[in-house]
């Protein structure tokens, strides 16, 4: 299968000399088109930084990242935003909406960036794919927090990219809203999409396909159609200092 990302020997430092922090180092990842993967570890461990390097939001120190048949490493800055824009969704634990836009205005919003002209049938679309085309009109202070989130699900859509990257897309949601969010996110990548997720909820990650584990910046292991108590059992393992 063809790969939507894959990472080869990524190594990411931050900083020097004394103070530098390896956060990851040789790590060898892909993921598959038509995966979801969710990425799991002790706070520290590298999760949010593998994630920004994925989606090129960071460039690594060294090592190779190709996302969507592109190498990161290859790009100017504005290289490596133009391939964001065009490759990659992203949705946050916190949403991160436009309060003063409609939720069809958000869901515009990187079609806009991106230069282009929003097709109000592939808004319609993404909206549709979230259940909310009937709120479209709504403004984000006029939704609950799993419509927020849903909202931003579309957003992330909208371009088409060849991967969704989810960093703790439930954590500011109750536990019957997030089910609803992960249950959508379940479905998207059922209809091909990649999906990559940040999570430290084993519930959470049991509904991806691959849990891949890390630990100081390393790979830890994977668990293939996890289930929740295999992976609390694995953090725990992961959370002994070895
Ligand atoms: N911008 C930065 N400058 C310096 N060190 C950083 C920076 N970002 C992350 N780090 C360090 O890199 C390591 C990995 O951090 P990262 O945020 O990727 O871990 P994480 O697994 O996502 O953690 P958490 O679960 O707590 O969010 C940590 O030691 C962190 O302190």
């Amino acid at each position: 299968m063809d790969d939507a990302v894959r990472l080869e020997s990524l190594t990411k430092t931050y900083g020097s000399g004394d103070s530098a922090v390896t956060a990851l180092s040789d790590v060898h990842l892909a993921f598959p088109r038509g995966s979801f993967t969710a990425i799991m570890g002790p706070s520290g461990s590298g999760k949010s930084t593998l994630l920004q390097c994925a989606a090129a939001l960071d460039g690594p120190t060294s090592g190779r990242v190709i996302l969507d048949g592109t190498d990161v490493a290859g790009l100017t800055e504005t290289g490596r935003t133009r391939l964001r824009r065009t490759s990659t969704g992203f949705v946050f634990q916190a949403f991160n909406l436009v309060p003063s836009l409609t939720a069809e205005q958000n869901v515009t919003l990187p079609v806009r960036l991106a230069g282009r002209r929003p097709d109000p049938r592939v808004v319609r679309w993404a909206l549709a794919q979230v259940g909310l085309d009937d709120k479209a009109g709504r403004r984000p202070g006029q939704l609950s927090g799993g419509q927020q989130q849903r909202v931003a699900i579309a957003r992330a859509l909208v371009t088409g990219p060849a991967v969704l990257f989810a960093d703790e897309p439930t954590g500011a949601l109750d536990l019957a809203t997030g089910r609803e969010v992960m249950d959508l996110l379940r479905g998207i990548a059922d209809r091909a999409a990649t999906v990559v997720l940040v999570t430290h909820d084993p519930n959470v990650a049991s509904c991806a396909d691959r849990v891949v584990f890390l630990a100081d910046g390393r790979l830890a292991g994977e668990l293939h159609r996890p289930n929740p108590a295999d992976v609390a059992a694995w953090l725990t393992a992961l959370a002994v200092p070895r």
